[in-house]
């Protein structure tokens, strides 16, 4: 007789990912303690030792819980109890910045990245199902987003190591590692939703922790779960999860798409500053786009290269909103005179012109 239904399903996700990767590679999963990330370990467990692959994992304490050491060391004897080897917690600090589901997120990447670079880790793999994905995109919608957010959560992804960690990495006697740069996620658990997660766990005689933050109302994501979706459901019939998330999949097709063309785009309009040119002086503003060929490019064309430009010249990606990059597009479209566009982290963009710049905020004056 084979594996519980939900267990294969949980395995060839995970031979899926597996399959990518070097024979002897070192691969990680982010274990919560919750159903999806239980049974997303026991299936590496199971599927590494078939394939060749080495397979460890690794629990964060955030510490905002009473017995939260605790709870990660019972995680950590599961692991290990698995076959995961190394199998370990790391405790962070949570700080405040973006309010308190933002800031654990933040803290919690922030040690995976560091786990992934001791460990020499190929990818960490991630917990989120489709009824995450659905989630996402509901919260997505409700705040007007964009494709690059409806698009919802890649399957794979990297993310670049903040300089903190690569100064780190680059003192001497730091740990080798072969590709320093960057930390690669895989989510294989996309297609598939809790349900499933759960019977798994179950099948496989895991018992999951059941986060009392999951159930909390105070969080808009738990309210979407818990009141939302089932309210969707009743009224338009079940599969909205799953429709929602091949909504973020489509999506995420025409985003890549947009986001070459613009890059393209980007290399057309940009002006190389010429030594002894004050209105592309590096120094005083970096960055200089030809407005003519903005002004040809399709609106989500060029709304994507203004905000990369903004970016380039220090704007941090997660404070710079759609309406800033639309602020800086009436500068090339509806110009009449309008000086400059203050964005956040202290960058400006002012019209020269037939140039549009990008600089430190005081520069344009
Ligand atoms: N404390 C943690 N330690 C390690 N990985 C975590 C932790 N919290 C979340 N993750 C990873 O991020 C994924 C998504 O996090 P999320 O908060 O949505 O999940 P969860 O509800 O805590 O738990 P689960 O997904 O395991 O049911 C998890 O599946 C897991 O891979």
């Amino acid at each position: 007789m084979g594996p519980d239904p939900a267990v294969a399903a949980v395995r060839l996700a995970v031979r899926r990912v597996l399959a990518g990767r070097p024979p002897g590679a070192m691969v990680l999963a982010a274990c919560s303690g919750g159903a999806d990330s239980l049974a997303l370990a026991g299936a590496l467990a199971f599927e590494a030792a078939r394939s060749g692959h080495h397979a460890g994992g690794v629990t964060v304490d955030h510490g905002l819980q009473e017995g939260s050491a605790g709870r990660a060391e019972a995680v950590v004897r599961v692991m290990a109890g698995l076959g995961l080897d190394p199998a370990g917690s790391v405790a962070v600090t949570v700080g405040e910045r973006g309010g308190p589901e933002n800031a654990a997120r933040e803290a919690r990447y922030a040690a995976l990245d560091e786990a992934a670079v001791r460990l020499n880790a190929s990818v960490v793999l991630l917990g989120h199902t489709r009824d995450d994905q659905a989630e996402t995109v509901l919260l997505g919608l409700a705040r007007g987003s964009g494709t690059r957010s409806l698009a919802g959560m890649p399957p794979e992804s990297a993310r670049r190591l903040p300089s903190s960690l690569r100064e780190r990495l680059d003192a001497p006697g730091a740990v080798e590692v072969s590709e320093p740069v960057a930390v690669r996620y895989a989510r294989p658990l996309l297609d598939l939703d809790r349900a499933t997660t759960r019977r798994a766990c179950l099948a496989m005689g895991l018992d999951p922790w059941d986060d009392p933050h999951n159930d909390d109302p105070a969080y808009t994501r738990v309210r979407v779960r818990h009141q939302v979706l089932p309210a969707l459901e009743d009224a338009l019939g079940p599969g909205v999860a799953e429709a929602l998330a091949r909504t973020a999949r489509l999506l995420r097709d025409d985003a890549e798409a947009l986001d070459a063309y613009a890059a393209r785009a980007y290399a057309d309009c940009e002006i190389a500053a010429a030594p002894g040119d004050p209105a592309a002086d590096a120094a005083t503003a970096p960055i200089a786009l030809r407005v003519a060929d903005l002004a040809e490019l399709p609106r989500a064309v060029r709304t994507r290269v203004l905000r990369t430009a903004a970016i380039r010249a220090g704007s941090p990606p997660g404070t710079l909103a759609a309406v800033h990059v639309e602020e800086v597009d009436r500068l090339v479209t509806a110009w009449r005179g309008q000086r400059r566009v203050d964005l956040p982290g202290g960058v400006r963009a002012f019209r020269r012109h037939e140039k549009l710049l990008f600089g430190p905020a005081d520069a344009g004056s």
